[in-house]
């Protein structure tokens, strides 16, 4: 006789997603359908102020009153004042502008505060834009994901985001072309060790990562029409996550691989380049087409060897080794024991990376 039935789930995704050319014209009449109050904070930085931010304040304050907030890195002290400034100003609503940096702290403060924020991005470095997860240092400087809210509402200008450096653009595109290897992992972790997986959420990160492959090399510097290829796929990717509730579809033993490098040669490279490498090598420790990994990241741009991120041999090896200690519950194909030095060495040499 069957158990008694006893799943239950919530799932919680951006209500409203713009993107396109122009469409910060559109923030004040977003704000206003989604009936956020009269007062509000600017979440954003020196740079992403005079890329978007300034622009933006100046869209809403014929209806909201609204005041920014600079902050610097997501941690402890920038959420903090964050958080502080939105109490003293009766925040009912967040706007952040600016990169994840920005964003994830939006997500954070929402959290703790119980308040909507609006995700406007300056630049796509990664697939965090619209997700439910915040990536923010611990007090050694080491990264912590947190679950957290995903925004109430995206707005992604193609006019804005086209004048970013390009890098983020190929470095967000690498770490959703990494979906690749996190899928493997996942379906390997479902073989394995029996583990939770959602086909929907699978599905939705995998057409990401794949229509990026298929586009790559469709997506150039200084191109509008390359962001916008791109930005789908990124707000997929996100979502991909927010139906897991949890990062399982877009982070496996290559993220781990990126998360390994950022405890051990911290500031080096872009978290989505980095992903982008160690997908290539776990692709080929998946038995999978690497070779169509690292042509991919090549036409869009983003590094595919030690070199390109800034790295030394030894370092891309020490990451390869250290990186199934970083997340032990994370089962992937790197297994519980990780790989020997020599293996590592053999694997980075294959696909040549070093
Ligand atoms: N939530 C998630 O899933 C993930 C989150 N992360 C987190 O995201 C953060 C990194 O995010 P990332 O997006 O790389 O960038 P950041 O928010 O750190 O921004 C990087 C730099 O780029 C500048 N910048 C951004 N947009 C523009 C623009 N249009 N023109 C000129 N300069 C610009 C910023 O300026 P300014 O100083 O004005 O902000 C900043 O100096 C880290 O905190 C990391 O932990 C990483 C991976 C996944
Ligand atoms: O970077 C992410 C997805 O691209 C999130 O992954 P983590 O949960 O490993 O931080
Ligand atoms: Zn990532």
């Amino acid at each position: 006789m069957a158990g008694e039935f006893t799943k239950a789930r919530t799932m919680n995704f951006p209500r409203t997603t713009v993107f396109g050319h122009n469409v910060l014209e559109q923030t004040a009449d977003i704000c206003r359908s989604l009936l956020f109050g009269e007062d509000g904070i600017i979440i954003t930085g020196r740079n992403t102020y005079e890329a978007a931010g300034k622009q933006v304040e100046d869209l809403v304050s014929e209806h909201f009153n609204v005041a920014p907030v600079f902050t610097d890195g997501c941690d402890h002290d920038n959420v903090e004042k964050a958080k502080a400034a939105a109490k003293e100003m009766r925040s009912t609503f967040i706007l952040a502008i600016g990169g994840g940096s920005k964003i994830d702290t939006a997500k954070l403060v929402s959290n703790d505060l119980g308040i909507p924020f609006v995700s406007i991005p300056t630049s796509i470095a990664h697939d965090g834009i619209c997700s439910d997860r915040a990536s923010m240092k611990n007090e050694e400087g080491a990264p912590l994901t947190i679950q957290a809210c995903p925004p109430m509402a995206v707005i992604a200008d193609t006019g804005v985001l086209v004048k970013a450096p390009y890098r983020f653009l190929a470095s967000g595109c690498a770490d959703v072309i990494s979906n690749m290897t996190a899928l493997k992992d996942w379906d390997f972790a479902r073989k394995i060790k029996d583990e939770e997986f959602s086909t929907s959420a699978y599905t939705m990160a995998h057409y990401a990562a794949e229509s990026l492959i298929n586009n790559s090399t469709l997506i150039k510097p200084g191109l509008e029409e390359s962001i916008w290829l791109v930005l789908k796929p990124v707000i997929a990717s996100g979502v991909s996550m927010c139906i897991a509730g949890s990062s399982r579809p877009t982070s496996g033993s290559e993220h781990m691989f990126s998360h390994a490098l950022d405890l051990l040669h911290p500031g080096k490279a872009l978290h989505g380049e980095q992903c982008g490498v160690g997908c290539i090598m776990m692709m080929c420790l998946h038995g999978g087409d690497w070779k169509q990994i690292r042509d991919a990241l090549k036409n869009i741009g983003a590094p595919t060897t030690a070199a390109e991120l800034g790295l030394s041999s030894d370092d891309v090896v020490d990451a390869l080794v250290a990186a199934n200690k970083v997340r032990k519950d994370r089962f992937t194909i790197l297994g519980e024991n990780g790989l020997t030095r020599n293996a590592a060495l053999n694997l980075a040499r294959t696909t040549g990376v070093i």
